[in-house]
């Protein structure tokens, strides 16, 4: 990881707002703070409450006025779809807090935790590792069927995630049950408005290579729960909803056997 980034990070941002490193993907550097951008710093005198700041580093590879126009470009683009996903009834993802554009920065609500034992961050990757001594507990069942319903809200609203890998979905905890978790999609960089059954059809596809990656001896049962919870979204919207449902189960078998060509023929 380049100092150099993280130098500039802090620089912009002033020594009054302290940063640690989460992550530092091909899109963005991510970090944590305790300070939120606007409120007064007595808001969070515990200190409990975390933010994300997600920062677009400039690409020396690319003209500076044209790196300048595609940074303002995604930033705002990311900040603007989770803005209006953020309002959708039952979809869960991160809460916008800022968006400077023009330094290419977003800050959103933190969300998640480490698991006990040292299992890492809560993202659903980490939270199927944690329960594979009984892979087929009903909480790990409930927070697949979960997880597909909120895929199913997404897709039924018209949007697409555009990176659906298991990491970019994080398990926050319920307050009021420890057994309890609730899934949360982040990361919409490559994400957007879509109402075609092949963008949906490869989301599923995404999550279930990631699935299957990961947590081979597992993964039949979980994509079957996670398609029942998707599933169930749609069923919910009469013959309107079994229709779309139909076509996009097709679309994304068809995905699936493309894929399945494509990694025999190499
Ligand atoms: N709202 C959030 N709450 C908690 N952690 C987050 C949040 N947003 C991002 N993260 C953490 O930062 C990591 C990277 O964030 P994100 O996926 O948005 O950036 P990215 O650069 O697009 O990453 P990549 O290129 O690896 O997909 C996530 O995997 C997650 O661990």
């Amino acid at each position: 990881m380049s100092q150099e980034i993280i130098d500039i990070v802090q620089n912009y941002l002033t020594p009054n707002i302290p940063i640690t490193l989460v992550s530092q993907g091909a899109e963005a550097v991510v970090f944590t703070t305790h300070v939120h951008p606007y409120l007064p710093q007595d808001s969070n005198k515990t200190g409990e409450t975390k933010y994300i700041i997600k920062y677009r580093p400039h690409k020396k590879y690319r003209h500076p006025v044209i790196d300048q126009q595609l940074t303002k470009k995604r930033t705002l683009g990311e900040s603007r779809l989770l803005a209006k996903l953020y309002q959708i009834d039952g979809l869960k993802v991160p809460k916008l807090i800022a968006c400077d554009q023009y330094n290419g920065c977003i800050w959103l609500e933190f969300l998640g935790s480490q698991l006990p034992d040292n299992n890492g961050f809560s993202n659903l990757k980490h939270f199927l590792w944690w329960n594979k001594a009984d892979p087929y507990n009903n909480v790990v069942k409930e927070s697949l069927l979960k997880v597909g319903q909120q895929i199913g809200i997404l897709h039924w609203n018209d949007y697409v995630h555009g990176d659906l890998t298991s990491s970019n979905i994080v398990m926050v905890q319920d307050k009021l049950g420890v057994n309890v978790w609730n899934p949360h999609l982040i990361d919409f960089g490559l994400g957007g408005v879509s109402n075609m059954v092949e963008d949906k059809g490869v989301d599923l596809y995404v999550l279930e290579r990631a699935i299957i990656s990961t947590h081979s001896a597992f993964s039949d049962q979980y994509v079957e729960w996670i398609m029942q919870g998707f599933s169930q979204v749609y069923e919910q919207h009469g013959a309107t909803g079994e229709k779309k449902l139909k076509e996009l189960l097709k679309r994304f078998h068809e995905v699936r056997m493309r894929g399945r060509k494509r990694t025999m023929i190499g």
